[in-house]
């Protein structure tokens, strides 16, 4: 089963496509540790929700470029992601994981432990639009880096402009799913997750406030960097 489930995230479902097997099997440098919270994963029955590794590793990448020192990651569930991010913030650096659910943290703990980067995970349970305006409260506006938008999309827009508060100029705000399995086309009038989705791209794409890419990795990733 696990054999079959490495590639099923990236674009297009990966199976059957042999150039995507090939990018992945020529660019992903997964860490040990991550490999390993990744195949505990695979054992919780909604494995399927975790980020894709070649994306993942896109975003560490990113958050490097830009030194990131502090990043949010809205919707941790294991925390494959904000275990990458914590293994490129440095020593004084900090990811704040925002989860409703602990049962999902606890199982990643013992790899952010593994990995010696516990220290820099501000885990928080609780909805992650109270963790945002948390943070907003603590005075911590336009000091992150880096924001990862990956929990419930019917919040997609409201984490979208918090985010917006607390990220630095410069600072990346990446979101997730924004191609929903392509039904963002064509989105059913019953489907709220899918017009959520569908309205916060085309609300981006007429923002003056950022610069703009999505691209079509995964199931659809946006780029929003915020202007200077
Ligand atoms: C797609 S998964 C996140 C995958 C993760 N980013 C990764 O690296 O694999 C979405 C997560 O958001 C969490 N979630 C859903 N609603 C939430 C909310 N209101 N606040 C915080 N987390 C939420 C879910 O419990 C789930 O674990």
């Amino acid at each position: 089963r696990i054999a079959s489930l490495d590639i099923f995230k990236s674009h297009g479902g990966a199976k059957d496509n042999p150039l995507m097997q090939y990018v992945l099997n020529n660019s992903l440098r997964e860490p040990p540790v991550l490999e390993k919270l990744r195949l505990k994963t695979f054992e919780d029955p909604w494995y399927f929700i975790m980020v894709a590794r070649e994306q993942a590793q896109l975003m560490a990448n990113l958050a490097r470029l830009i030194n990131t020192t502090k990043a949010i990651e809205i919707g941790m569930y294991t925390g494959y992601n904000a275990l990458s991010l914590a293994l490129v913030v440095p020593e004084n650096g900090r990811v704040v994981g925002c989860e409703i659910n602990e049962n999902y943290t606890n199982m990643g703990k013992p790899f952010f432990e593994e990995a010696g980067v516990y220290h820099k995970m501000d885990i928080r349970i609780q909805p992650a639009l109270k963790t945002l305006d948390d943070l907003l409260a603590a005075g911590e506006a336009e000091t992150f880096d880096f924001v990862f938008i990956d929990a419930d999309k019917q919040n997609y827009g409201n984490y979208y402009e918090k985010s917006l508060q607390l990220v630095r100029k410069g600072g990346i705000i990446a979101i997730d799913n924004v191609l929903w399995s392509g039904k963002v086309v064509d989105p059913a009038e019953d489907d709220l997750s899918t017009q959520s989705i569908d309205n916060l791209n085309k609300r981006l794409h007429k923002d003056d406030r950022i610069d703009l890419s999505m691209l079509t990795v995964g199931d659809g990733l946006t780029l929003a960097f915020k202007h200077w």
